[in-house]
């Protein structure tokens, strides 16, 4: 192929930016009405700031999506048909000049939910966007739900719980969420009619892709209430399987404690004869903790994620590759994340229905079968030799723990990247950072993306080179 050189004239085609439409509470509010005029920001008169030209950030400040292209040729997903370049871009996160609430009226009242499974920097989150609102925007009506969604329109008193700075001041250094959380419990009306009685016009709602299809129908009725209210997304998922954002907050800690269970595991198996160190690792639909922690350690023979079908027994299965590495190496070590070879479990029809309260799929112990399967191969195939399986189950370990200081600050930037958005009147959207820096996603399309572990890219070739595994699809 011909290179590309500094005198070729690259991309010839027009470019198409495709700006993802974000909600203004403006658009859909009756004009003008008292509470929608825009206000300055009280950022201006913030001792700790000085915004200067280009502090705020405008509708047109935008980032692309995409950022990968290949010059040569224009038959890729980002050319339209015409031969146009097209290119999807989001608002960028940040504050903006004119505000749409004024905290100094006492015209702001927020609350915030968590809801879902636990991720590392729940807790920072909170504690950001208790401070945060405090701070920068001089807001004093804060409210925390209790146990997620249904917290909302629990009888509890209680479950709205007033917050300041003061209360959430160390909670950066805690693991799990202050607030609690909970699966299942979405009651649309109750929910909205909750949020419309206590008079919130600011909802915060921590949650991975369940919480965020609740929140599109919470923003949808809210508008078709025409209520001013402005619903942020933050999107929370230890299992990193959002997609559109580059990762989610929680996911690298929760990586690092896999490391701990993968090393103990190796250490374990290496100290016996014919050893196999076994490892199971959050990821109910997605493998990015196994595949991460397995590319970091180094320590792992094989990994086995929900994206890629693997079996057993014969020429390329699991049992002949360990049979060769215990041969080798005397020991080997095996990472498998919980979603993964599901349909090699046997399981009874109610099992297979089982869905626990939010409609996910209640899966087997992959850990424990493929231990007793192992365990079952080796009396059959090699009665007379010693073998031991050491299997680990780290599960929640990983991620009911404190988040680590590279998360830390990610919940930071996230939960003042939702303040600035929900203070300017936007509505809708999810923040999250995109190619590395932070923009507001339309929340439909986050509850719509999945994050998964493609199987035929680099990454996952990697693995393959890292472990010398099977690839138990092409044999
Ligand atoms: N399709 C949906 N519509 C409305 N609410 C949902 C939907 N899916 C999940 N939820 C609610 O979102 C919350 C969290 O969902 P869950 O799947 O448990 O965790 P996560 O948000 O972490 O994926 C639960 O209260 C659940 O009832
Ligand atoms: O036992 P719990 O609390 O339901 O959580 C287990 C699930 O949490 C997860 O980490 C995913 O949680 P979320 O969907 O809430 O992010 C899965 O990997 C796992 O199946
Ligand atoms: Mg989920």
């Amino acid at each position: 192929m011909e290179e590309l050189t500094k005198q070729q004239p690259v991309l010839e085609s027009s470019t198409i930016i495709r700006l993802q439409c974000l909600t203004h509470l403006t658009d859909y509010l009756p004009v003008p009405p008292l509470q929608l005029q825009a206000h300055t920001n009280p950022l201006d008169h913030n001792p700790y700031f000085h915004p200067i030209s280009g502090f705020y950030l405008s509708p047109t400040d935008v980032i692309l999506r995409n950022i990968l292209f290949d010059l040569h040729t224009s038959s890729n997903n980002n050319y339209t048909s015409g031969g146009q370049l097209e290119l999807a871009a989001y608002h960028r996160a940040g504050p903006r000049q004119h505000i749409y609430f004024d905290p100094a009226t006492g015209h702001v009242r927020a609350a915030i939910v968590t809801c879902g499974g636990l991720c590392p920097g729940m807790n920072t989150v909170i504690r950001e966007l208790v401070v945060g609102l405090w701070e920068l925007y001089g807001v004093r009506e804060i409210f925390g739900i209790k146990a997620g969604y249904r917290g909302f329109y629990s009888d509890q008193v209680d479950d709205h719980l007033p917050l300041n700075p003061r209360m959430v001041h160390d909670l950066h250094k805690r693991g799990g969420t202050m607030l609690e959380t909970s699966r299942g419990g979405f009651d649309l009306h109750q929910i909205v009619n909750a949020i419309q009685d206590r008079g919130y016009n600011q909802v915060y709602i921590i949650g991975g892709d369940g919480t965020m299809r609740g929140a599109v129908k919470i923003f949808d009725e809210i508008k078709l209430r025409k209520l001013n209210i402005a619903v942020a997304g933050i999107p929370k998922t230890v299992d990193n399987d959002v997609g559109i954002i580059d990762r989610s907050f929680g996911f690298q800690t929760a990586v690092e404690m896999a490391q701990q269970a993968i090393s103990a595991a190796h250490v374990e198996a290496e100290s016996a004869v014919n050893g196999i160190g076994l490892v199971k690792l959050m990821g109910r639909s997605t493998g990015h903790i196994a595949l991460h922690a397995t590319l970091s350690s180094r320590d792992v023979d094989c990994c086995l994620i929900p994206e890629m079908e693997f079996y057993l027994e014969g020429k390329g299965g699991l049992f002949e590759f360990l049979e060769s590495r215990l041969k080798e190496n005397g020991h080997a070590v095996v990472v498998v994340a919980e979603g993964a070879g599901q349909n090699l479990i046997p399981r009874t029809e109610e099992q297979i229905q089982d869905k626990d309260e939010s409609g996910n799929p209640v899966f087997l112990d992959v850990g424990g079968w493929l231990k007793s399967e192992l365990k079952k191969w080796w009396a059959r195939d090699h009665p007379k030799e010693l073998f031991t399986v050491k299997y680990i189950d780290p599960t929640y370990m990983i991620r009911a723990v404190p988040a680590n200081a590279t998360d830390n600050l990610y919940c930071t930037l996230l939960a003042h990247a939702a303040i600035h958005g929900a203070m300017a009147g936007y509505t809708g959207f999810v923040c999250g950072p995109i190619n590395g820096n932070y923009g507001y996603i339309p929340v439909q399309e986050v509850a719509e993306a999945k994050n998964v572990v493609d199987t035929n890219d680099h990454k996952w070739a990697w693995v393959r080179s890292v472990t010398n595994q099977p690839d138990f699809a092409r044999t």
